[in-house]
């Protein structure tokens, strides 16, 4: 990814929005945007802007005029240099996932505009493939692409991981934001050292903490540390979505979202409501071998998220004292189920005490020893979730309604 592209087209697609933001929706009585008419947004090098115009299959024909004037706003917009909105369709009832494979024959094209593949920076939502099951995802202006980091439980490491992949995407020189969505535990305040509420200067909006130069917002900073889980379970789709939108995460390239370990409905309806661009799956080999990963697969697939690779975590442990190195949990395993998934293979980390010291102590060994060997692995798999999110963004991202 191109960082000064990425800023260039995210202000682009800024004005888009703000232009879009001047069309009322007639049929839900806001603006196309607050209305979540706009289910994605493009903006590629060339200065094509592709918008993406939600709507029902039977209200096509209907919507047909607000596409036109949709398209024609953003065409006015100084930067774009041809604008093309497409109507874009929830997958029809009872056709099951894998039943209209993404990029496979169910995606036509409507109103002479080719669907080609998106551009290589969206806002929000756009990377993501949204349809089949989701509901259409609000765009959270100014972030180009929310990446979730999953596990099929917990204690595998997901939110170191998450920490030092956000802090190795930075080091690529990305805006880099963290989103700890793992209610239950929320270990990214610790790990990055913050403390304290953050701010709202007009009492609607929080000001993010800064940790390590990443932007940063987690429940932990909200609430004490002892508030019983019974209640967090239930205010954890409404926390979400306000520090989703209520926060000042402008302008960022990349949100990691460090999910909560599992794949229950809690996971489920993050994975459903939050305009990811992808997941990246952390398992540890034994895990792997259990199936636990697997199943965290399944829920992304289910939903549409595209998962942009395999992570093992403690893969292997080198003594400190005498450099030897033992496979302790069996090492490979997730390498190995990527290959016959399809799926990238973004790296194996080790099973390292300066790794487990250091983010205990509120400083990640990627922030603090970049050039460390330990910091290595996260940076080789930063790499991997670049060229992957390329990867899914070049492909079709919804159904696309056939005139
Ligand atoms: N590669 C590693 N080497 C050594 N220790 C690690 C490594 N990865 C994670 N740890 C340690 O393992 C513990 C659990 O890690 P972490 O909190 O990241 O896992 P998690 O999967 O997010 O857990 P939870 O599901 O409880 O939120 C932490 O103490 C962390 O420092």
């Amino acid at each position: 990814m191109n960082s000064e592209f990425s800023t260039m087209s995210r202000t682009v697609r800024d004005q888009i929005l703000s232009r879009l933001a001047g069309i009322r929706d007639p049929e839900r009585g806001r603006d196309v945007v607050a209305s979540g008419r706009i289910s994605g947004l493009t903006v590629d090098e060339a200065g094509i802007a592709r918008i993406m115009v939600e709507t029902t299959p039977d209200r096509a024909a209907a919507t047909e005029p607000l596409r036109r004037e949709i398209e024609q706003a953003a065409a006015g917009v100084a930067g774009v240099t041809r604008a093309a909105a497409v109507l874009t369709a929830e997958r029809t009832p009872g056709r099951g996932p894998g039943q209209a494979p993404r990029g496979g024959a169910g995606h036509g094209h409507s109103h002479g505009h080719s669907h080609a593949p998106a551009g290589s920076a969206a806002a929000g939502s756009p990377t993501g493939p949204a349809a089949g099951q989701r509901p259409s995802a609000p765009v959270v202006p100014g972030v180009t692409a929310i990446i979730a980091v999953a596990s099929g439980k917990g204690g595998v490491g997901k939110s170191t991981l998450a920490v030092n992949l956000a802090l190795a995407l930075q080091a690529r020189g990305l805006k880099t934001g963290i989103l700890d969505a793992d209610v239950y535990g929320p270990s990214i305040p610790r790990m990055l050292g913050l403390q304290g509420r953050p701010d709202s200067p007009d009492g609607k909006r929080i000001t993010p903490k800064i940790g390590w130069g990443l932007k940063a917002m987690s429940i932990g900073l909200m609430v004490e540390e002892d508030t019983p889980l019974i209640w967090r379970g239930p205010m954890v789709q409404g926390a979400l979505d306000q520090f989703l939108r209520e926060t000042d995460w402008a302008p960022l390239d990349v949100l990691v979202l460090d999910m909560p370990p599992g794949t229950g409905d809690v996971q489920l309806s993050i994975a459903q409501r939050v305009p990811l661009a992808g997941a990246v799956i952390v398992s540890t080999p034994q895990d792997i071998a259990l199936l636990d990963a697997r199943k965290g697969l399944a829920m992304f697939r289910k939903v549409e998220v595209p998962i942009l690779g395999l992570v093992e975590n403690m893969s292997w442990f080198t003594c400190p004292h005498c450099g030897g190195r033992s496979d302790i949990f069996g090492h490979g395993g997730a390498r190995d189920e990527a290959l016959k998934l399809g799926l990238p293979f973004l790296g194996a980390v080790p099973l390292d005490l300066d790794v487990r010291i250091m983010s205990d102590e509120g400083r990640p060994v990627v922030a603090v020893a970049p050039e460390s060997e330990a910091a290595a692995p996260y940076h080789a798999i930063a790499a991997g979730v670049v060229e992957s999110l390329g990867r899914v963004r070049r492909e079709p991202p919804r159904i696309i309604i056939e005139d």
